[in-house]
């Protein structure tokens, strides 16, 4: 039969309300034809900069004004506008393991990009001071991928380091911070941050779904008067239309409706995927089990390479991946274990057994 996937990069779109979606839409076209007939402010529309800016004061405590928003249509296309206008020489440091496709863009920019370790606080500080780059790029509240939550203490180190001396950066991608399962949000990055170091990026491909590539950051004033000198010239290139249709789908409710329901129905996945691989596996697996996000680390004790088990999934008909995709030099070990991604969103509930089934063969 079929496919079955465990990626960790889809949404769970069977449970979006099309319908009040379509509704804001109607409620958009009817309220703002002009400013469809328009080209929008170059960060995007105010009032959708505004809904998106109280929103994430309620929900991550960032501090700021909706002129420090920038909407775009993803988080690689915003930071490639914002790192851009740097002058030479930039050094940037990643988390390693970390997201290769923000490290793959960085080195097509020409910056000098360091990955750096993790130990168990998150990315390793001692590190950081060694190194000093101008922007580092984490994501505290639930690293990807390993899923470490970033304690109070690290995150102070850091904010430390970034205030310490001129032109240093933090970029906080909180990509998945919505997602908490029975353990509270801790506030972001930014709301700790006194001294303007701290650019905060967040995205709706994950609440909302990918397809529809709707992302902003959030940048300090410096950064931000740097902004508006230098792409006065610039067309804002997300889908006004679906901008304002956002902005009535967060001020009646929907939004925070969904997000809701979303929690609900990703922790009862993850519990019953959970519940099956250690039935299945028993002492052969090691689940990381981090109560937050669309995806969880579990360590495998085999003998098989990642290629081979690459190969093995393709033949079972699993979607799935691996530790090796985020390890940014590429030098994973392997011999003993392999580590998986395993994601939840994107498996049918009573899909899980069979799913389960499908991976102890690819492993076994
Ligand atoms: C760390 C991190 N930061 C930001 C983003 C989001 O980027 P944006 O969509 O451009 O705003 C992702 C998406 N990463 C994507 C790929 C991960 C990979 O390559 O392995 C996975 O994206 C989704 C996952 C679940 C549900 C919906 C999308 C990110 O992994």
């Amino acid at each position: 039969e079929g496919w079955l996937s465990l990626s960790h990069m889809t949404a769970d779109i069977s449970m979006f309300p099309f319908k009040e979606w379509m509704k804001c839409e109607k409620i958009a076209i009817k309220n703002h034809k002009n400013e469809l007939s328009d080209i929008s402010h170059p960060q995007g529309p105010y009032l959708v900069r505004k809904t998106i800016s109280r929103m994430i004061a309620l929900t991550r405590g960032v501090k700021c004004e909706p002129e420090q928003v920038i909407i775009g249509p993803g988080t690689q296309p915003l930071i490639r506008q914002v790192l851009g206008m740097q002058r030479e020489n930039i050094k940037a440091a990643i988390e390693n393991p970390g997201y290769s496709r923000i490290y793959q863009l960085l080195k097509d920019m020409n910056f000098e990009v360091f990955p750096i370790d993790l130990d168990k606080k998150g990315i390793d500080i001692k590190k950081v001071e060694a190194l000093n780059p101008h922007f580092l790029f984490i994501t505290p509240s639930h690293q990807f991928p390993t899923g470490i939550i970033m304690p109070i203490s690290r995150r102070i180190e850091l904010l430390n380091w970034a205030s310490a001396s001129e032109g240093r950066y933090i970029v906080e991608d909180d990509y998945d911070s919505e997602f908490k399962y029975g353990t509270d949000n801790i506030p972001s990055l930014q709301s700790l941050d006194r001294n303007q170091r701290v650019i905060y990026a967040g995205t709706f491909s994950k609440t909302i779904m990918p397809s529809f590539r709707i992302s902003y950051l959030v940048l300090p004033p410096d950064l931000l008067r740097e902004y508006k000198r230098h792409f006065s010239y610039w067309i804002q290139g997300s889908n006004t239309l679906n901008l304002f249709t956002l902005h009535y789908f967060i001020e009646s409710g929907e939004y925070a409706k969904h997000v809701k329901r979303m929690n609900n129905h990703y922790e009862m996945k993850r519990e019953n995927l959970i519940k099956e691989l250690k039935w299945k596996f028993r002492n052969g697996i090691k689940i990381k089990n981090v109560p937050a996000g669309l995806h969880f680390i579990a360590e495998f004790k085999t003998d098989k390479g990642y290629k081979e088990i690459e190969e093995r999934a393709k033949k079972e008909k699993l979607e799935i991946y691996s530790m090796k995709r985020f390890n940014l030099l590429g030098n994973i070990e392997e011999g003993k274990k392999i580590i998986l991604i395993i994601g939840f969103a994107n498996i049918k509930n009573e899909d899980i057994p069979v799913a389960v089934d499908r991976l102890y063969r690819v492993i076994y």
